[in-house]
């Protein structure tokens, strides 16, 4: 299976990734376009670890901006086997208050403006998103959440608003009565082009405020988020530190198959694919078009 390379995505309030050694930062390219910022490479023990601030530094790009699909192929091309995706969210449960710590295992896709596919046009694939998020992956973070004493609930709905704005009541009514857990603008796609470039996902969403929907509860702002954010970020970081001192020196096989998504997914004849198209796939689809 190759060297273990863990990717970090990140949020609201995460910009950088303190206490990593070795570090350099460098800018990636990708066919897909520039990714949000460089990426910074550096090791935690022995794991090697690239971190990329998902909304760039100084959170120059909106939930709709962030070029999702340069910034998964970046990650890609360096070698990144598995990424913790860092969210800011909102929260639909009392029993889950800001604070909380949920390590996410679906999604709910309500974005309407957003490159979600690296695949399309002359090259088309079909992979599972039965289960978006790699098992082995998310019961590590879980793990080490514990360790760290963050309150962790494990397993929840993301739901994926487009934003910018929060939600409306009747909105976030909606959701709750759908049954998502928590509400926030950047998990999607992430996950379906992780999923695409055969990368291990795990979302480590932090609860920073109710939304909208409690009556008793004041309605989310962004003073509100930073506010909380703060005091999340420290624990966030502590995760992070122990989850990397403890993860494998080799990739793991995912139960989830994130590894090898692509093994039967393109439907693209050989004779029919287009050649412009096979050559920005280098990198997510390298393994099964022999590039
Ligand atoms: C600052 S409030 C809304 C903002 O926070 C979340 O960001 P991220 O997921 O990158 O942590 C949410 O998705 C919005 O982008
Ligand atoms: N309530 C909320 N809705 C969407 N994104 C969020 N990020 C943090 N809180 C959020």
């Amino acid at each position: 299976m190759g060297k273990a390379v863990l990717g970090v995505i990140g949020g609201s309030g995460v910009y950088d990734l303190p206490g990593l050694t070795d570090l350099r930062e460098e800018r990636v390219e990708s066919p897909f376009g520039s990714p949000s910022d460089t990426l910074r490479f550096g090791r935690i023990g022995g794991t090697e670890i690239v971190f990329l601030p998902r909304h760039g530094r100084g959170h120059r790009l909106s939930p709709s901006d962030i070029n999702y699909r340069a910034n998964i192929d970046a990650m890609k091309r360096v070698g990144v086997t598995d990424i913790v995706s860092l969210s800011a969210c909102g929260s639909f449960h009392a029993e889950l208050p800001p604070g909380t710590f949920v390590v996410v295992d679906q999604y709910i896709d309500r974005t309407y403006r957003r490159d979600s596919s690296f695949f399309g046009k002359g090259c088309v694939a079909h992979v599972s998103m039965a289960t978006p998020v790699g098992p082995r992956l998310a019961a590590r973070v879980a793990e080490a959440a514990e360790a760290e004493a963050a309150p962790v609930r494990r397993g929840g709905v993301y739901v994926c608003i487009e934003g910018p704005q929060f939600s409306s009541r009747a909105e976030s009514l909606v959701y709750k009565a759908m049954g998502c857990d928590v509400i926030g603008m950047t998990a999607m796609p992430e996950a379906k082009l992780a999923r695409e470039a055969e990368i291990t996902f795990a979302t480590l969403a932090m609860v920073t405020d109710f939304d909208c929907w409690h009556p008793g509860h004041d309605v989310v702002d962004v003073k509100a988020v930073v506010d909380v954010m703060k005091d999340n970020v420290e624990r966030a970081r502590r995760v992070l530190a122990r989850l990397a001192r403890d993860f494998p020196a080799e990739r793991e096989a995912c139960p989830a198959g994130s590894h090898r998504a692509l093994d039967d997914a393109i439907m693209t004849a050989p004779g029919a694919r287009d050649d412009e198209v096979l050559a920005r796939l280098d990198a997510v689809a390298g393994r099964v078009l022999g590039r």
